[in-house]
């Protein structure tokens, strides 16, 4: 049996128990486990392909422990990480602290990871609004100011589940000859070289080499 290529690695990272492992069950396997709650140890990996336009993207997705035990380790999971989906119960203000503090983690970090503000469970709060602890407008501007993308999902029903990896997909597919060689100063992010003439990723060291060069986020030439 051949290993599966993996176009774009993805990780799973937040608090435990906001729902990380659900989401990918729901989105690999199309289903929600009901039962006691099993939090996961250490990191689990499955790689599932998705149809972009007529092409494949295989997603490896890295789903982590949200248990700050394992904080560590989830810092070797993000690395070379093209996406990370950073999760918060929608239903639990203390998890988006906990997703601020994984957000501040990528910004300072080198990798060209690009970010998805992921807010779950919203079933319980269409079912009670009063059990909703995190307002989606603050979160939006959260989302704007860091250049990060923002869903609300749930599991349970499968709300916006596929949304939120399909964009994953087509954002990688997207960017896929895009490279890392500076931090825009606005955004304390890496910006990048966009080198249409080569398929093959090389790191720019040398500005004059790069054709296109821009903030990902701000598109303006914010150089550092
Ligand atoms: N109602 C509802 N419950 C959910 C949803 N997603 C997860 N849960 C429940 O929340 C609990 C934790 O879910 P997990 O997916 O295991 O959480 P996790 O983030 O992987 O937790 P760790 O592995 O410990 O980091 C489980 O009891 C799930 O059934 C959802 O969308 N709606
Ligand atoms: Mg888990």
């Amino acid at each position: 049996m051949s290993a599966m290529r993996v176009d774009a690695k993805v990780v799973m990272l937040g608090k435990e128990s906001v729902g990380k492992t659900s989401l990918v069950e729901r989105y690999v396997h199309h289903r929600f486990l009901v039962g006691p709650y099993q939090n996961t140890i250490g990191a689990a990996f499955v790689a599932k392909p998705i149809q972009v336009g007529e092409k494949v993207i295989t997603l490896g997705i890295w789903d982590t422990a949200g248990s700050e035990r394992y904080e560590a380790m989830s810092r070797i999971y993000y690395r070379g990480a093209r996406a990370a989906l950073v999760c918060y119960d929608l239903t639990d203000s203390s998890s988006f602290q906990r997703a601020r503090f994984w957000v501040k983690e990528l910004q300072n970090c080198e990798e060209h990871c690009k970010i998805y503000l992921c807010g779950t469970k919203n079933d319980l709060i269409e079912g009670d609004r009063s059990l909703r602890q995190i307002d989606y407008h603050d979160v939006q501007d959260f989302a704007e100011e860091i250049g990060a993308q923002h869903f609300e999902t749930s599991s349970k029903t499968g709300n916006n589940v596929d949304e939120l990896f399909q964009k994953v997909a087509e954002d990688y597919n997207n960017t896929a000859f895009q490279y890392m060689t500076g931090k825009c100063f606005m955004h304390i992010r890496p910006f990048f070289c966009m080198n249409p003439l080569s398929q093959m990723a090389f790191r720019v060291v040398n500005w004059s080499q790069c054709i296109f060069r821009g903030c990902m986020n701000c598109h303006n030439n914010n150089f550092d």
